[in-house]
């Protein structure tokens, strides 16, 4: 049963030497093991994080584990678009490749709060941060294509719907729907950007990692709870990375650009995922609340 629920295992023996990727939120969960296997892959990866001193000992862990010393920190907070267009600035200026970008962090359930810009925190950091972040990303990417834009979305954004007349929360909240919503974002995201780079050697993919035991769980005490009962069943989080680097590196994939992927497989998603005219719209709303010239 443990393995049953721990299914999907990338088995791409690809190796990435001269490879640059980046991974949000790497210093924990998830996007600290992706990183850890794109390093031990010999890729140079930068650790995406919020918290630099946090960022600094895990860079350190991936280098004596992998010996890999490629293995760099950037500050980035996705909830100030300040701190993510200095982080792309930078990171512009002194890389040449982008190949992978995964865009892995993430907040659930927190209580509502917004952004240093005013976005409510869930659609603020897990959506239109990353949004802001690959579009600042992208003509990188399209010079070192082929290059994959991986975002980690969940099985949870089959409860979510956009609002767009309430997409800040501020008519009503609920700290479990937000994440939902913002993980839907997630999807509709992907959908439209692999429609706009149809052709351009970028491609991507969302993701759902499974039930990871990981900090995700931080903002809820019975989510706590119900992580800790059943922590036998839940995935790990070198497990909860498996999806997300399938997406990465696994050979003959951009023929799947724009789906969705759960435990190494194409994923069904929810009729609200699958409507252009809602991800069309999503995206000039999110174009229009981050100032980016609509095309
Ligand atoms: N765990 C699960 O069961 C599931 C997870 N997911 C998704 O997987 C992804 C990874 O989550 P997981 O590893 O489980 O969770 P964790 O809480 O362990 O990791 C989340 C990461 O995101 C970072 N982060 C949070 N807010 C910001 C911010 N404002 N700016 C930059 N980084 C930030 C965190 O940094 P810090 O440590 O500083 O807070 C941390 O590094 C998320 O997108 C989540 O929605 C989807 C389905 C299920
Ligand atoms: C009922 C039940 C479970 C609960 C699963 C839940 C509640 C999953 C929530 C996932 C989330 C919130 C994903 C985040 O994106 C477990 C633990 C698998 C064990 C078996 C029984």
């Amino acid at each position: 049963m443990r393995k049953m629920l721990s299914s999907g295992v990338c088995t791409s023996t690809i190796q990435l030497p001269g490879k640059v990727a980046v991974v949000t939120g790497a210093n924990t969960g998830i996007g600290k093991e992706t990183a850890k296997e794109l390093a031990q892959r010999g890729a140079r990866v930068y650790l995406a994080c919020r918290d630099v001193q946090k960022g600094e000992l895990v860079a350190r862990e991936i280098q004596i584990v992998t010996g890999n010393q490629q293995v760099l920190v950037r500050k980035l907070d996705l909830a100030d678009t300040k701190s993510i267009r200095a982080f792309a600035k930078d990171f512009l200026a002194e890389e040449k490749h982008l190949h992978i970008l995964i865009n892995n962090a993430g907040v659930m359930m927190c209580p509502y709060s917004k952004t240093a810009d005013g976005f409510e925190m869930h659609m603020g950091v897990n959506h239109l941060g990353h949004f802001l972040l690959t579009h600042l990303l992208l003509e990188k990417l399209k010079e070192s294509a082929p290059s994959r834009v991986v975002n980690v979305s969940s099985l949870a954004h089959h409860l979510g719907r956009i609002h767009f007349h309430n997409l800040q929360g501020e008519k009503f909240y609920s700290a479990g729907l937000a994440y939902c919503h913002s993980k839907l974002a997630n999807i509709l995201f992907t959908q439209e950007l692999a429609r706009r780079l149809k052709g351009s050697g970028v491609t991507t993919y969302s993701v759902h990692p499974g039930t990871v035991n990981s900090e995700l769980v931080r903002h809820s005490s019975f989510m706590k709870w119900m992580w800790w009962l059943f922590s036998f069943f839940i995935k790990t989080p070198q497990e909860g990375a498996q999806t997300s680097l399938y997406c990465a590196l696994t050979e003959g994939l951009e023929i799947l650009s724009g789906h969705h992927f759960s435990d190494c497989r194409v994923a069904w998603v929810s009729a609200q995922a699958r409507n252009e005219t809602i991800a069309r719209r999503l995206w000039d709303v999110s174009c229009d609340l981050l100032g980016i010239p609509m095309d």
